[in-house]
Formats: C-alpha cells, structure tokens, sequence
C-alpha cells in the first residue's frame, strides 16, 4: 500500500515538474509559428503526440467562431492546409458540447450527425481531414473565457489530468497570442490613421491659407456679372467646370467661389497645379500609392482623388498635364474609381473636377497636346474670365480693394491721386488682376502720405484708348450648347456618327445628335 502511494506521489511530482517544464516554456513565446511549434513539442514529451489540431477565436469581436488555428492532425503532406483552414469553421453547437464540459471529451460524429448537432459536409471534412470517425476534443480556457478546442486522435492514451493542466498552459499562450496579434492589428490601423491625419492635417493648414486670401471676388462689370451668373447656375450642381482665363484673372477664385457655394462646400475644396507636378510623381500625387510600390515610397500616400472623396478637386493648368495622365484622367472620371499604385483594392471615389488652363485648349486638341475625348469631358460647363484690359471699369473697384488690403497691414496710404488712377486704368495689365494686386501692394510701401499719387507703370504697355465697356455678352444654355456642339464638329472633322466622330465624343447616340443639328440649325460653314 505504501509503495503504490509512494509511486503515486512520485507520478505527481513528475507530472509537476513536466508541466512546469512545459510551461516554462510556453510562457515567452510570442509569435503563432514559435506557438505551433512548442505545442507540438510538448505534447510529444509529456504524451507522445506527434499530431494535434487547434481551433481558436476568431480575430473579430465575433466570439462564437472559432476556426482552426493549425493543422498538425492529418500527417497528410497533399493537404491544402491554407484552404482546410479557411473551410474548417467550428459547428457552434459542437462547440457549444465541449465547452460545456470541463473535462476533454470523446465526441463521436455517427452520433453528432445523428443528434443534428452538426451537418453533414462538417462531418465529411472532418473525417477527410483527420480520417477518423471519434475524436478526442479538449477546452481551452483561460479563465472563464472559452479560447479555443485541442483536438486530438482518439487512441492516444493519456493522463488525463496532466492533459488538463497542459491545455491549461495553452489555452493562456493562445489567448496571450490572440491579444498580441489584435494590438499590432490595431498598432498598424493606428499608425495609418495618423499618417493619414497628418496628411490632412498639412492639406488643411494649406487649403486654410489660401482660402484665407481669396475670400471676395471684386467686379462690377458686365462681363464678371456674367462670371457671377454663370458661377450661381453650375454651383448647385455636380457638372464638371472649366475655367478659362488668362494668367492672374481669378480662375481659381472663380473655382472656390464654386466649390463654397455647392453642397460640397463642408469639405475643403483640394487644389492641384498640374503645371507644378514632377512628372515622376503625378500619378502617385494624384491617385496615391502603398508603400513599397516604387523606390522612394517609404510610406503609403493618399492621393489628391482621394483627399477630395465628397469634396471638389480642382486641377488647375490643365493644359500641361502630360498626354499619358490624360488617359488616366479620363479614365478616373469615367469610372470614378481607382487604385493607388502598387494598390490590390479599387478605391470609389466622389469627386467633382473643376479644371482651369490658361491655354487655348480646342487649339490644344487640334494640334495633338490635349486629348479630345478629356476636353469634352472637362468641358461640359465652360466660364470664360476676360483679361482685366477688357473690363477696365473694374479696375477703380480692384485698386481700392488692394488698397485697403495693403494700408491696413503698412497703415499707409489710403487713396489715389487721379493721375495715378488714370495710370492704372490706362495700363494694359498682361498679368490681369495679380499684376495690379502686386502693384499696388509696392505702392502702398512706396508712398510717404496718405494718398497713393504716382504709380510708376511701364508706358510702353499704357493704352490710352480705355475701352470701359465690356462687350462680352451672356450666353443663353441654347447658344453655349450650339457652341459645344460645333466645336465637337470641329474637333472630329464635320464626321457626326461612327468612329472618330462627334456623337461618341459628346457621349450622345448619333441620332440625339443628329436632331440637335438640325434644330439648332448648324450648318457645314458653321464648322
Ligand atoms: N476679381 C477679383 N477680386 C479680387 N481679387 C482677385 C480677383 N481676381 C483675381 N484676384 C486676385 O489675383 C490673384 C490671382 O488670382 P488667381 O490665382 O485666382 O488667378 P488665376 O487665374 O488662377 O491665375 P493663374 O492662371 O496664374 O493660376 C489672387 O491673389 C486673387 O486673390
């Protein structure tokens, strides 16, 4: 008697010091492979199990599902293991069965299957897969928390209660690894939301700038109270703009005044110079880029088209934008999605464009630098901006405004002579309104008194005729459509339908086309 109860204590003081063995072991490991691998080999020592199988929580919040974790029970080399993986999702009510009890448990699948407890094609892979019809299912559970299910061959004979303190061990080491997995999950959305903040955060402060210089539009001439009109109808709407004008007249002005009174206006309008891009990194400026895609993109990018998801992009300088990411353009617009380069998903997009170029860009077109089909695209609603020498009248209003910008910083100046107003409106202004803005910028610095009275213009560009009527007229929607339509006729040679024509330009069935033609009476000597 005393023997056996010797040998007893003995058995226990071994199956102590194993299990502190084991897990000691376990208890540093950090990553699933090191995980699979100690598991394996302790269930090896302490039992003589070469194969095991382990089914664990999910990653998500969804608590119930437990998929297997790693495959070690089929021996079988053949075995797509990735694919098993993803197909072999725990029967919750199997689940449910084993960590009911605390003890492992013999679970028979003739009598699962009979039970209802389980379907028929999880049986099928069970048994495919561990080629067995019983299996020994051991909890796993650290603290009252149900982690996940060991499972092992039904014949292995082992201490059953040295088997509960190693599933112990493991079920910590699991959930252990379970957490670490989700903190660097959740490290990693971190680190991308804040890049991705930063970014946003460096677009604001430089969107606020600019918006903080371009709060009023002045003019009061009949050609800018056609801007002004023509602004008020397409800002509601979701229609591409182009604004044409020459350098320094307001385009992009123009473009904000668009973007604050549309419904887009809660988000910043973003601003793209197309002029001003490295043409290495237009598209990735553009359309963003992982990190890793190209050498120098240390880190992921989001791009402008992105940056202005349910916002307005605006690209301006159109005209230099190269041919090749004018196909891209076009495709983006057409689409409204895309993918960052060196990017898997496709990223849907809701952007409105409104482009400006101060280039003539139906010249453009003919002469090969600017595709036709993006042309029509951005064209849909053009708004012309006269050069300041054709609307001189605004130019007494655009003086006192600067004046007033610039006097209140210098607390100098704060009128013009008349001679020096005669020289502003007599100047030609090449540079329109950034010119005279500069200009009387340097006079306000220049004067000693109150009263600005020389300006010092160059006079081989003073016209001495003003003009101080503008004699653009407002057109009507008919007359800009007659105009869109005989441009695209221009473009495409007269063809109306078929390839190379104006009707797949346009984007209309030829026949829609064809009655356009006639009913707003284009002729071949139009074209
Ligand atoms: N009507 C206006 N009222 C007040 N300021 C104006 C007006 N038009 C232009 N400006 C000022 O002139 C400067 C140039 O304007 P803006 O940048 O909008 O011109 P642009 O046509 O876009 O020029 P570019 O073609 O060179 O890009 C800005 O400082 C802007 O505030």
């Amino acid at each position: 008697m005393n023997i056996m109860v010797n040998d007893e204590a003995l058995e226990r003081e071994d199956e102590k010091s194993k299990l502190l063995e084991f897990s000691n072991n376990i208890a540093g490991v950090r990553d699933k492979t090191t995980l699979t691998k100690t598991i394996i080999d302790g269930l090896n020592s302490l039992f003589s199990i070469d194969r095991y199988m382990l089914s664990a929580k999910t990653m998500d919040q969804n608590a119930e599902e437990y998929i297997l974790f790693d495959l070690k029970f089929t021996g079988n080399k053949t075995t797509d293991l990735a694919d098993h993986i993803s197909k072999f999702k725990i029967d919750p009510k199997i689940a449910k069965v084993i960590f009911d009890s605390t003890d492992p448990i013999m679970l028979d699948i003739e009598e699962l299957l009979h039970q209802d407890r389980i379907s028929e094609s999880s049986a099928a892979l069970w048994e495919s897969i561990s080629g067995t019809r019983t299996i020994l299912a051991v909890p796993l559970r650290a603290g009252i928390e149900n982690i996940g299910i060991l499972w092992l061959h039904p014949d292995m004979q082992v201490n059953e209660r040295l088997l509960k303190g190693v599933a112990s061990q493991i079920a910590l080491a699991v959930a252990n690894n379970i957490a670490n997995e989700k903190i660097s999950k959740h490290y990693i959305e971190i680190t991308e939301y804040k890049q991705r903040l930063e970014q946003e955060n460096l677009h604001l402060q430089e969107e606020m700038q600019i918006t903080n210089n371009y709060s009023e539009i002045i003019g009061n001439s009949g050609s800018m109270k056609d801007v002004f009109r023509l602004v008020s109808q397409v800002s509601e709407s979701q229609s591409s703009v182009l604004i044409l004008g020459e350098t320094g007249t307001g385009k992009e002005l123009v473009a904000r005044a668009i973007h604050n009174a549309s419904p887009r206006k809660d988000k910043l309008m973003v601003k793209v110079n197309c002029a001003a891009l490295p043409p290495n990194l237009i598209e990735s400026i553009l359309f963003g880029h992982e990190k890793g895609s190209f050498t120098g993109a240390i880190e992921r990018r989001v791009g402008k088209f992105e940056l202005a998801n349910r916002s307005t992009l605006f690209l301006d300088e159109i005209g230099e934008l190269p041919l090749e990411m004018q196909v891209k353009l076009l495709r983006v617009l057409q689409e409204k999605e895309f993918e960052r380069i060196g990017g898997k998903s496709v990223i849907k997009s809701d952007v409105r464009i409104i482009a400006a170029t101060n280039r003539n860009l139906l010249k453009e077109v003919e002469k090969g630098n600017f595709r036709s089909d993006l042309y029509f695209r951005l064209d849909v609603f053009p708004i012309t901006i006269p050069p300041l020498r054709e609307r001189k009248e605004d130019i007494p209003l655009l003086a006192c405004h600067f004046l007033r910008k610039y006097a209140i910083k210098g607390s100098r100046a704060s009128s013009f002579s008349n001679r020096a107003m005669k020289e502003l409106i007599a100047y030609n202004w090449p540079g329109n309104v950034r010119e005279l803005e500069h200009t009387i910028e340097r006079s306000v610095l220049l004067s000693n008194n109150s009263m600005v009275s020389s300006i010092g213009l160059p006079s081989e560009l003073v016209n001495e005729n003003v003009i101080m009527e503008s004699e653009i007229k407002l057109q009507t929607l008919e007359e800009n459509e007659r105009a869109h339509i005989i441009k695209a006729l221009k473009v495409c040679k007269g063809k109306v339908s078929g390839i190379g024509g104006a009707a797949i330009l346009l984007n209309l069935p030829s026949t829609t086309l064809h009655a356009r033609i006639k009913k707003l009476n284009i002729k071949k000597r139009h074209i």
